[in-house]
């Protein structure tokens, strides 16, 4: 049985990055989007990457950036990961490589279960729909259709979840990780440490027998 595994997103300070690692994430979302609440400039991202302990992912979020402006901001700050939040084609994520990408889908209905195998991402990030926007709204997506997803491919469950409902979440979708914006906030941009350390604490006490490495 492999442990779910857990990205905080939306981190814009050092304190709440740092905190988030010692409670147990696995992963730090910076979101470079710069219509969102949780923007954040790629000198502070830096900073913060340097102050984290080595086995911490750092994850970058891009919405229909050039590829070049996202290379170039991930070489600068140090991310591991990129995940494209937007509405980029396979090809795309192919392009960044050897960066490990990340696709993320907003989750309408069934018509997503055609469009999986053509991505080449390390794996899937599943959101709510919510239309006009690509990210951190607070709306669950379908649990029922993400755990079909889950079956088949590395899924990241994302939308919604917050302490109250996580652990109801991985038993149901069991999903490869989970990924947490909006409810984990004092205000967007701004983590609350008790949300963090709760979700941290409930995800790691669930059992998860379908997460695969
Ligand atoms: O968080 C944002 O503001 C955001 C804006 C645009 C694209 C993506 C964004 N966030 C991406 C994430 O990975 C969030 O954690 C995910 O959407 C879940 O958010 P929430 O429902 O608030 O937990």
């Amino acid at each position: 049985m492999n442990p779910t595994r857990i990205k905080i997103c939306g981190i814009t300070r050092i304190d709440d990055a740092i905190h988030a690692a010692r409670c147990g994430a696995d992963a730090l979302g910076f979101v470079f989007y710069e219509r969102s609440p949780r923007h954040v400039e790629p000198a502070r991202v830096r900073e913060i990457v340097e102050a984290l302990p080595p086995f911490v992912t750092t994850v970058g979020l891009f919405v229909n950036r050039e590829v070049g402006q996202v290379r170039q901001i991930a070489d600068f700050c140090g991310l591991d990961v990129i995940q494209l939040h937007g509405d980029e084609s396979p090809a795309i994520c192919r392009q960044l490589a050897p960066y490990r990408v990340i696709k993320a889908l907003r989750l309408r209905d069934e018509k997503i279960l055609d469009r999986l195998d053509s991505y080449p991402a390390r794996a899937i990030l599943l959101d709510a729909y919510v239309p006009d926007q690509f990210g951190g709204t607070g709306h669950r997506c379908d649990w029922q259709l993400a755990a079909r997803v889950a079956r088949e491919y590395p899924v990241i469950l994302a939308g919604g979840l917050d302490s109250d409902c996580v652990a109801e979440a991985v038993a149901r979708v069991r999903p490869y990780g989970v990924d947490v914006s909006s409810g984990v906030e004092q205000a967007p941009g701004i983590k609350d440490p008790h949300k963090v350390a709760a979700f941290i604490h409930k995800v790691k006490s669930v059992r998860n027998c379908g997460a695969s490495a």
